[in-house]
């Protein structure tokens, strides 16, 4: 039962530490035990001549002389340390923005220093210091680092989950039978736990994430399955048959016509409408490839069948965007549309309610509170869901509720290489959009080293004088004394007012409220915010036209997938739009996927790009691809433990045993969970 059990229970943790944990969405045992790396850095110390240029090295060294700080515009510094490695070699340690350290980094001192070798200039770039040199466990070759926030560290928090371990480690229970573990020589899933946190080599590591991925995807399949099966339950009468006249119709009312993709996937709407079944489709389409008019088709037959449709976003900016569009687009059409978010006030709340049980509303747009609340939809033909990765369940819910099985239709803007859709989604009905619609003027993306950093501010400007909108992505620190070189939204954020003096600049980012980061997304939509200066957490699926310059820092640092995304925020409208990454990778893998961003736009290609080029040995880029998000698992790197779950998981839920002996119990219980859904992602 460590789900409820507080994590103030652990040992050590005091108020100030449950709330720096609670700020991270840890409060449980459970949840900090499952608090994952995000990746690991070698810190083993090697001998001084084994350096290499631009590399990450750890070693043990001797404060020899007096620090320096130097400070460039009242914020930022750095502090210069002169140190002697291996008795016999100098070099300089040099610390960005912390000149509180020159207090510490006394002459004579011993310090453990990490960071990047310059060899030209003879400099370390020190990203972590430990002065404690007893602390030999902090010494290896994987130190896991952590997501962490104010109020801790990374090595803090590994300390908590070491204590938690200790503490609680014989409650941690696992979900999967003995079988499995033995057929697919798997560890348990404490022991996956103990490695995941504390590797002692490359092999350890494999074993956990083999293990929990395995985990995962199993459980992935199952609920997908089971909701599938549940779907196709063949039962009388309900084949909905779309007027004739109605596709005529729609495409009639649309402003310009459907792509062809857009065609082929409202004609299998509505092919699936007219079998005796309930439908379960999913439709992946590109970046901006013109999802929402393909779901305004499937909402618009189900009313000409006589039916309701509940759209469901992820976020309420989302739900206000395709509210926003279904008045323009489907009322024309005679449709009664209306909206029913966490926000709308309680008056209007119960006028909603009240029209929806008078049959009053042919499409309820909402978030997932749709679900939650006491929300009757009379007669409830078709679900849409937007970007929900773990489909399945809010929608079991929701039948649940009401009693009976309407149609699904999930839009996801996730591109999933052709040969892993298979893994994935087995024989889910897809559809594709894969092309855009005419007339869109490609986004123009640039990659410039970091010391062009005024180049793509200018161009910014340049845009902003005329009449446009900036999204700047900084990437997420992870901590901010030891990611140094890297910075934070909020600093950007700060030393960007002046570069865009004149303009709003407004701030996103991972740890603010939900309702904080509404707020300021409404801004930007509205136009009050001119440049948003962002974490990743900038919506998926945001549709803003104003805004025609994605500039995202450190782009090396994201997966390519997700730069697609980032990208496919701009170039929304008419106007030419640009992406420029700002980046000074190294290494081939890092370059190869910036060009491919270069040059191309097609959410497919990259999607299979990103497979070749992460090879096996990437273990750690933790959700780095875009794909449905999974914690460990990584369904392009592991599509073939995917296979071998989806295989296990059909075998297991056509098998009289798993209804009835109690061995399953645990896994029966899991297939009925409800996710929490994440609707920000970092
Ligand atoms: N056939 C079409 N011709 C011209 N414009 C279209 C067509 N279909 C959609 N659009 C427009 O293209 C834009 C993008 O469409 P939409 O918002 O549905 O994209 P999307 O597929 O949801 O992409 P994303 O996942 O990136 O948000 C919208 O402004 C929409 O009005």
């Amino acid at each position: 039962m460590l789900r409820e059990t507080p994590v103030s229970h652990v040992a050590g943790i005091g108020r100030a530490k449950e709330k720096a944990l609670a700020e991270l969405g840890i409060h449980s045992v459970f949840d900090l035990l499952h608090h994952f790396p995000v990746r690991y850095e070698d810190r083993s110390i090697r001998p001084f001549e084994s350096f290499e240029d631009g590399a990450k090295v750890t070693a043990r060294a001797v404060v020899e002389g007096q620090p320096r700080v130097r400070w460039h515009g009242g914020k930022r510094s750095v502090l210069s340390v002169p140190l002697r490695i291996d008795q016999r070699f100098r070099v300089t340690g040099m610390w960005f923005n912390q000149p509180y350290l020159s207090q510490k980094l006394t002459d004579g001192r011993m310090v453990l220093v990490h960071g990047k070798y310059d060899r030209d200039r003879n400099v370390i770039v020190v990203s972590h210091t430990d002065f404690s040199m007893s602390a030999s466990d902090a010494v290896g070759a994987f130190v896991p680092v952590y997501r962490t926030g104010q109020g801790i560290t990374s090595a803090q928090m590994q300390a908590l989950i070491a204590r938690a371990l200790q503490q609680f480690g014989e409650a941690v229970d696992d979900v999967l039978p003995h079988a499995f573990l033995q057929k697919y020589r798997l560890v348990t899933h404490l022991e996956a736990i103990r490695l995941i946190h504390a590797p002692k080599s490359a092999e350890e590591l494999r074993q956990a994430h083999r293990r929990l991925a395995f985990e995962e995807f199993f459980l992935f399949q199952l609920q997908l399955q089971w909701f599938r099966a549940q779907q196709h339950q063949v039962f009388e009468g309900v084949a909905r048959v779309v007027p004739t006249d109605a596709f005529e119709r729609f495409c009639a009312s649309l402003p310009q016509p459907l792509t062809a993709a857009q065609v082929r996937a409202c004609q299998a709407v509505a092919a699936d409408m007219a079998r005796p079944r309930a439908m379960a489709r999913l439709l992946q389409g590109d970046v901006g490839s013109g999802k929402t008019w393909v779901a305004f088709w499937a909402a618009y037959a189900t009313f000409r069948t006589g039916a309701q449709t509940a759209l469901m976003a992820p976020t309420e900016i989302l739900a206000e965007q395709h509210y926003h569009n279904a008045q323009e687009r489907l009322v024309p059409l005679g449709m009664r549309v209306r909206l029913l978010t966490g926000s709308t006030p309680s008056s209007e709340r119960t006028a909603v309610l009240q029209a929806l049980a008078n049959g009053g509303i042919d499409l309820l747009v909402g978030t997932h509170a749709l679900l939650t609340e006491d929300v009757v939809l009379q007669n409830l033909g078709l679900v849409i869901t937007d970007e929900q990765h773990r489909f399945g369940v809010s929608q079991r819910s929701l039948l649940r509720a009401k009693g009976h099985t309407p149609d699904v239709f999930m839009l996801t803007a996730t591109p999933i290489p052709r040969t892993l859709a298979l893994a994935v989604y087995g024989d889910l009905d897809v559809s594709v959009l894969d092309e855009l619609p005419a007339g869109r003027r490609p986004v123009e993306t640039r990659w410039l080293p970091m010391q062009k950093e005024e180049e793509a501010l200018r161009l910014a400007r340049r845009e902003l004088a005329r009449g446009r909108q900036v999204y700047v992505v900084a990437p997420l620190v992870e901590q901010s004394e030891q990611l140094a070189d890297v910075q934070s939204a909020a600093q950007l954020a700060d030393n960007l007012k002046d570069a865009f003096a004149g303009y709003t600049v407004g701030l996103l980012h991972g740890k603010m409220s939900t309702r904080d980061k509404e707020a300021v997304m409404r801004d930007f939509v509205a136009g009050n915010i001119h440049v948003l200066v962002s974490t990743t957490v900038i919506e998926v699926g945001i549709d803003v036209k104003a805004a025609t310059v994605m500039l995202v820092y450190h782009a090396e640092r994201f997966g390519l997938a997700q730069l697609h995304q980032l990208r496919g925020r701009v170039g929304r409208g008419s106007a030419q739009s640009y992406c420029i990454l700002l980046s000074d990778a190294e290494g081939e893998v890092a370059k190869r996927r910036l060009q491919t961003l270069v040059e191309t736009t097609d959410g497919f290609v990259i999607a299979e790009r990103d497979l070749e080029l992460r090879g096996p040995g990437e273990f750690l880029g933790v959700r780095q691809s875009g794909l449905p998000e999974f914690t460990v698992g990584d369904i392009a790197r592991d599509f073939r433990i995917m296979e071998v779950a989806r295989e296990e998981a059909s075998r297991l839920l056509a098998n009289h045993d798993f209804w009835l002996l109690p061995k399953f119990a645990r896994l029966r219980a899991e297939i009925e969970k409800v996710p929490e859904q994440s609707y920000y992602r970092d």
